[in-house]
């Protein structure tokens, strides 16, 4: 059965600053996201994964490309019909749950700005019941209503951030790096909350992080990306197993491993971009495996396909 694209991101270019101060930060990068699915933007620091997110969300200006919703052209100029439709049905969760909130307002403000801002004809008794129920699906008390950011932990906080997407009653979710800046003993209780709205919901995500380690259990497929590039992609599992971009297999020797022992035996890859002998025989997006993408010049993918085919 043919699935559902929800989002379909062509050719999309993103570049700051002007003339001689130009950067681009978003090269030419592509991807579909299915309904339903987690896909994964792992890179490093920089190399334009947030910089993705913002441009699907409209708060940056893209400089080339589509960004499709439903099929439907988000990006640049569009009519207000659909713009409200966008900005209820795709929300965003931040890293830094306390920079992202407004730390002068009370929780009650901060889950139901979206709605204040979309709903303006809504009762008041309904609102505050909608702020209920949606720290009540995060697994909040409804009386944190009252209260100020400040007053809760860092993983309350991020429950407050859920919150405030979920009251909206989203399709499609941005996970900017979520659990990045939170204790590692309360990652996986958000994560596992991500996961029971995703059930329920059928809610699709974009997660993006900068490490293979939380992603490679988590997502359904994975996009590498570097320097705004996109480098390979492929299904999580195939992505784990045959990686072939020598910058995918850096990302990968780079996961701890739980035994210590082999954790100290493991061969550390440093990538080298200058592994790549272009000249004249420039790299382009191609198909190795079924679903399995690489940026690579032809003889590259001619060894990728050999080492996996035989
Ligand atoms: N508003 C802006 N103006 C100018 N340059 C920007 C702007 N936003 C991002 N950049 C630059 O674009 C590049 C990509 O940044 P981006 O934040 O998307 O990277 P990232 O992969 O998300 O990294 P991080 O994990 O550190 O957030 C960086 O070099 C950054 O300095």
């Amino acid at each position: 059965m043919e699935r559902e694209v929800l989002l379909d991101v062509k050719n999309l270019n993103v570049t700051f600053g002007e003339h001689r101060k130009k950067y681009d930060a978003v090269k030419n990068v592509s991807f579909k996201i299915y309904k339903g699915e987690t896909f994964g933007l792992v890179g490093e620091s920089g190399s334009g994964k947030t910089t993705i997110g913002r441009a699907i969300m409209r708060i940056i200006k893209t400089s080339g490309g589509d960004i499709l919703y439903k099929g439907e052209k988000i990006n640049g100029l569009i009519l207000p019909e659909l713009d409200q439709r966008v900005m209820r049905e795709i929300q965003m969760i931040f890293q830094d749950p306390l920079a992202s909130l407004n730390e002068r307002a009370k929780v009650d403000y901060i889950v139901s700005e979206g709605l204040l801002n979309l709903e303006k004809g809504m009762d008041e008794m309904e609102r505050k019941n909608k702020v209920q129920q949606a720290l009540k699906d995060v697994g909040l008390l409804p009386e944190f209503a009252c209260r100020f950011p400040h007053e809760f932990s860092g993983g309350q906080r991020q429950r407050i951030g859920i919150a405030r997407a979920l009251i909206m009653n989203p399709e499609f979710i941005v996970a900017d790096e979520p659990i990045s800046a939170l204790d590692v003993s309360i990652r996986a209780q958000i994560l596992n909350l991500l996961a029971d709205m995703q059930k329920k919901r059928q809610i699709t995500y974009l997660f993006i992080a900068h490490d293979l380690s939380v992603m490679r259990f988590i997502t359904d497929r994975i996009a590498v990306i570097r320097k705004g590039e996109i480098v390979e992609m492929a299904e999580t599992e195939e992505l784990v197993t045959h990686a072939m971009h020598p910058y995918t297999r850096a990302l990968l020797s780079a996961i701890p491993m739980p035994d210590p022992k082999r954790e100290k035996e493991k061969k550390l890859l440093i990538y080298d971009p200058s592994v790549h002998e272009y000249g004249e025989d420039k790299p382009f997006w191609q198909e190795i495996r079924p679903g399995h993408y690489v940026l690579a010049n032809r003889k590259e993918a001619g060894e990728y396909k050999r080492i996996y085919e035989g």
